[in-house]
C-alpha cells in the first residue's frame, strides 16, 4: 500500500537527489538492503536512445512506455547486428527503469521474417557463435525483463518473428498476416528457449501441435488458440491496445509485478542459463549437416524466385 502510493505519486517528479534521500529513509525504516529497495523505486529518468539505425527506441515521457521498433529492411531478418542492437536497447531500457515496452516493426507488412537465413547458410563458426550467443541474450533479456512487455505485430511473424512476439507478455496483431513457428518445415529443430516461450503462451497441447506441424496461423486462427491476445485494424491501433495493456500495471506495485513475473519465468530462464554452450553445440552440429544446409539453401532460392 505504502509502496503503491509512493510509486503513483512520485513517478514524474523525483530528482535523483530526492531518490537517494528517499532510498535512505525508506531503507532505514523498513530495514531493507539498498539493492532490494532500488528495485521498488519508480523510474525518474527518461531517455531517448542514441540512434541506432537498426532499432529505434522512443520513450513517451508521460507514460514512461518505450516503443522499440525493429528497422532492418526489407523484412527485419534477425542478423547478428540486429540482435546486438536489440540486446543493447534492452539493456538501456532496463537501466532507465521504464514502465513498459512495446516491440514493433518499421516494415509495412512484416513484423520480422525470423532469423536471417544468411546467418544460417554456409556459416562461419566464429560469427555463428556470436550470432547464437546474442540471440540467447536477447531472449533472456526480453523474456526475463523486469518491465512489462507487449508486441504490436504489424505484419507477418514467422519463426524467429513469432518467437520475439511470444517472449513478450501480450500480443496485438493486425489482420491478414501469418504467425507461427515453422521451423520443422525447414528441417530445423526449435531450440529449448523457443519451446519455453511457446508453452508459456498457448496450452501444452497446442504448443506440441504447432511446433511439430510447423503451422503458420492466420491472425484470426492465432487469436482462437491464444497465440495472440487481440486483433487491431492497423499498427497505430495495435500500439494503442498494447499501451492500454501496459497501463493496467499503473495500479499494481512494480516490485510485486516484476517478482511475480520473474518467479513464473525463472525455471525457463535457468534452463537456458544452465546449458548455453550445450545449446550452441547442438545447433551448430545440426546446422552444418549437409542435408540441413541444402534445405536452407533451397529455401532461400525459393524465396528469391517468388
Ligand atoms: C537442425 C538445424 C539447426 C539449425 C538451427 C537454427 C535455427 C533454429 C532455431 C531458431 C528459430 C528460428 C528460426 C528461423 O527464424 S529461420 C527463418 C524462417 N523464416 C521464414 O521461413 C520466413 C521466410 N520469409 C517469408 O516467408 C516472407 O519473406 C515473408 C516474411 C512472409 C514476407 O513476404 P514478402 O512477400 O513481403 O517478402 P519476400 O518474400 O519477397 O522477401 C523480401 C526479401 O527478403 C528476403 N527474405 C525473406 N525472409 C528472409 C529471411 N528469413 N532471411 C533472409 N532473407 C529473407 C527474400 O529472399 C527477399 O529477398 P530478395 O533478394 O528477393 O529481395
Amino acid at each position: 500500500m505504502l509502496l503503491t502510493l509512493f510509486e503513483s505519486h512520485t513517478h514524474f517528479f523525483l530528482s535523483m537527489f530526492q531518490k537517494m534521500i528517499l532510498t535512505k529513509i525508506i531503507s532505514n525504516t523498513l530495514s531493507l538492503h539498498k539493492k532490494q529497495l532500488i528495485e521498488w523505486l519508480p523510474a525518474v529518468r527518461y531517455f531517448s536512445s542514441p540512434t541506432n539505425p537498426l532499432v529505434n527506441v522512443d520513450v513517451n515521457d508521460k507514460s514512461g512506455i518505450a516503443v522499440v521498433t525493429m528497422n532492418r529492411k526489407p523484412v527485419n531478418g534477425l542478423s547478428l547486428e540486429l540482435f546486438e542492437a536489440m540486446s543493447k536497447a534492452l539493456d538501456d531500457l532496463e537501466n532507465n527503469r521504464i514502465r513498459g515496452a512495446i516491440l514493433t516493426s518499421s516494415c509495412p507488412t512484416v513484423f520480422s521474417a525470423g532469423l536471417d537465413l544468411n546467418e544460417l547458410y554456409q556459416p562461419d563458426k566464429k560469427r555463428f557463435k556470436a550470432f547464437w550467443t546474442t540471440f540467447q541474450d536477447v531472449w533472456l533479456k526480453l523474456y526475463g525483463s523486469s518491465f512489462p512487455t507487449a508486441a504490436a505485430i504489424n505484419g507477418h511473424a514467422p519463426a524467429g518473428g513469432c518467437f520475439l512476439a511470444i517472449s513478450c507478455e501480450y500480443r496485438v496483431m493486425c489482420p491478414d498476416y501469418k504467425i507461427g513457428l515453422n521451423e520443422t518445415r525447414l528441417g530445423i529443430i526449435a531450440p529449448i528457449f523457443l519451446r519455453a516461450s511457446m508453452r508459456n503462451t498457448v496450452s501444452n497441447r497446442e504448443a506440441e501441435k504447432a511446433l511439430t506441424l510447423g503451422t503458420l496461423y492466420s491472425t484470426e486462427d492465432a487469436l482462437k488458440i491464444g497465440l495472440i491476445d487481440e486483433i487491431a485494424i492497423y499498427k497505430v491501433k495495435a500500439i494503442e491496445r498494447c499501451e492500454n495493456f501496459l497501463a493496467q500495471f499503473n495500479n499494481v506495485s512494480s516490485i510485486a509485478r516484476s517478482f511475480t513475473k520473474r518467479s513464473l519465468r525463472q525455471k525457463d530462464l535457468e534452463e537456458l542459463e544452465n546449458c548455453r554452450e550445450e545449446d550452441f553445440n547442438i545447433f551448430w552440429s545440426n546446422l552444418i549437416e549437409p542435408s540441413v544446409q541444402k534445405q536452407i539453401g533451397d529455401y532461400m532460392q525459393s524465396l528469391k524466385k517468388k
